[in-house]
């Protein structure tokens, strides 16, 4: 089995410590894996993962990366030590270029490695390197999302975590960005991916995670996940349920 490159141990986390939302999650993320987290409306999977970027509270257990305990580190440290992050919403500075966005993302890097990496970004993420100079504020839903995954994947980061990257896109722009992370999976980086496009988000997964109030309820392969009555009617719910049938 690959090596651990997220781990989550009992890790209880929200907004008020009397009332935590996230309640004592362990999670193992292994090299390589893509591993997409569902579960209900409410269910704190963006909770959990706001927690281990380091944006919400956590109020007990621990968040390793590669072996190094970074439960209390700075959500800016988190990233230089090779967490990558992508929420849902305000994923890049709108009222700035495209360049400019990759400007700052590099930005951790030394002087001299910022411009070849910035090119490096352009080679991925061909339809950026179209038109640097326009305002992030004024690109498509997917053009959005393919740059704030470029900015997330700046300084190389073996793992990198996306908040429902599907929110708001029509199902082309999905299939664009789930293939996207296929490639960026393939090419070595652990995937953990936030989803409500149940039936996509397993078609690319190698695992699949359910969380439902807060704690693990369901974790195995994808296969025959989207067609399973038992979790699809007790932990995706009815809207859910009627997205994963065939
Ligand atoms: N900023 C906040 N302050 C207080 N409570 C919050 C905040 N954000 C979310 N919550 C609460 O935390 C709980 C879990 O929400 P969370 O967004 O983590 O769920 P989710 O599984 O990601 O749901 P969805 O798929 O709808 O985004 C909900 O009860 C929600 O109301």
């Amino acid at each position: 089995m690959s090596r651990s490159v997220l781990k989550t141990s009992a890790l209880v986390a929200g907004y008020e410590p009397d009332l935590p939302i996230v309640q004592g999650v362990d999670l193992d993320v292994r090299a390589g894996e893509l591993l997409v987290l569902l579960g209900p409306n409410g269910a704190g999977k963006s909770t959990f993962v706001k927690a281990i970027a380091g944006v919400v509270p956590v109020f007990s257990g621990r968040i390793e990366l590669e072996g190094r305990d970074i439960t209390h580190v700075a959500p800016h440290r988190k990233v230089a030590e090779g967490l990558a992050f992508v929420p849902q919403t305000e994923n890049v500075f709108a009222g700035m270029s495209i360049h400019e966005n990759l400007q700052i993302a590099v930005a951790h890097l030394p002087r001299s490695e910022r411009a070849g990496r910035i090119d490096a970004l352009y080679a991925r993420f061909s339809d950026l390197a179209v038109k640097p100079t326009r305002l992030a504020g004024a690109l498509s839903g997917g053009q959005r999302q393919m740059l704030a995954v470029a900015r997330a994947l700046a300084l190389n980061p073996p793992v990198i975590i996306l908040d429902e990257p599907s929110a708001g896109l029509s199902p082309k722009l999905v299939s664009e960005v789930f293939s996207m992370l296929k490639t960026i999976n393939a090419d070595g980086v652990t995937v953990i991916l936030v989803e409500q496009n149940v039936k996509a988000a397993l078609a690319i997964a190698d695992r699949a995670v359910i969380l439902a109030e807060g704690r693990i309820r369901h974790e195995g392969s994808p296969t025959g996940l989207a067609d399973d009555p038992l979790i699809a009617g007790i932990y995706l719910g009815r809207r859910e349920q009627e997205r994963a049938a065939p």
